[in-house]
């Protein structure tokens, strides 16, 4: 089964753009487990321009479902999860100021860097993820720094999905078998819709989970929350 994580990064930020706690993250998290969601995925960026370190703490312990944190690993990102200790850690190589994330490691360049840092995550029982493109170099070094999983970048697919799915999807088709053959775990996200979705899913069936925000928490305007978890899961089918 291929998994759901909800990311409300989304929803920090509209709450974030009045001050006070409309909508309440926490509860939205709450909801996206009762209406299905398999787990979680929070970014917080040094800025806090949505996800805070409170929401971070806030949601540890209420969640039911798998909770992912996503971030460069700079010592506070560090103590942070290591304090919290969620099921997962995803590595993502984004600079303080980025607009959002839009390339994956460079997991031979940082070989040292990462194996130090998954080191840390493995050793306290978290389950590590690395946020790479298809290059499969890439993929063979996120192994050799002892991730258990890859998550795959998924822009690159979503913006060529509309001019050719069957080539837009080949690359990760292919990087996903290689991760596979490595004993890799597969996660994958950015800009997955419900438009992209089923198509990435049929041609691999075997990705562990994918973690989806800024279209899903788009769509509920349209479809409400409780129909839109449903429709993404459907996709996952
Ligand atoms: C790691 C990744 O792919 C991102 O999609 C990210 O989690 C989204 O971050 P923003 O919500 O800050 O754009
Ligand atoms: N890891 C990707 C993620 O959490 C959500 O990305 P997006 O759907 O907001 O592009």
């Amino acid at each position: 089964m291929t998994k759901l994580s909800v990311n409300i990064n989304k929803v920090a930020t509209l709450r974030n753009a009045r001050g006070g706690n409309v909508p309440d993250v926490v509860k939205v998290a709450l909801d996206c487990e009762k209406f299905g969601a398999d787990g979680i995925t929070v970014h917080p960026r040094p800025d806090e321009r949505h996800i805070r370190k409170k929401d971070v703490y806030d949601l540890r312990p209420l969640l039911r479902t798998e909770f992912n944190i996503e971030g460069y690993p700079a010592p506070e990102f560090i103590d942070l999860v290591l304090k919290v200790k969620p099921h997962q850690v995803t590595l993502v190589p984004d600079s303080p100021t980025q607009l959002t994330s839009n390339a994956g490691w460079d997991t031979k360049t940082n070989l040292a860097f990462l194996s130090e840092v998954l080191e840390r995550f493995n050793k306290a029982g978290i389950r590590t993820s690395v946020f790479v493109s298809t290059d499969v170099e890439m993929i063979e070094y996120a192994a050799k720094a002892g991730a258990d999983r890859v998550e795959l970048y998924t822009e690159p697919y979503a913006s060529g999905y509309a001019k050719n799915k069957e080539e837009a999807v080949a690359p990760f088709v292919e990087a996903g078998k290689f991760a596979r053959n490595l004993g890799l775990g597969l996660n994958a996200g950015h800009d997955l819709s419900l438009e992209n979705l089923n198509y990435f899913y049929q041609n691999i069936p075997w990705l562990d989970e994918v973690s989806i925000g800024h279209a899903l928490i788009s769509d509920a305007l349209y479809l409400g929350l409780q129909r839109t978890i449903e429709e993404y899961k459907k996709c996952l089918r």
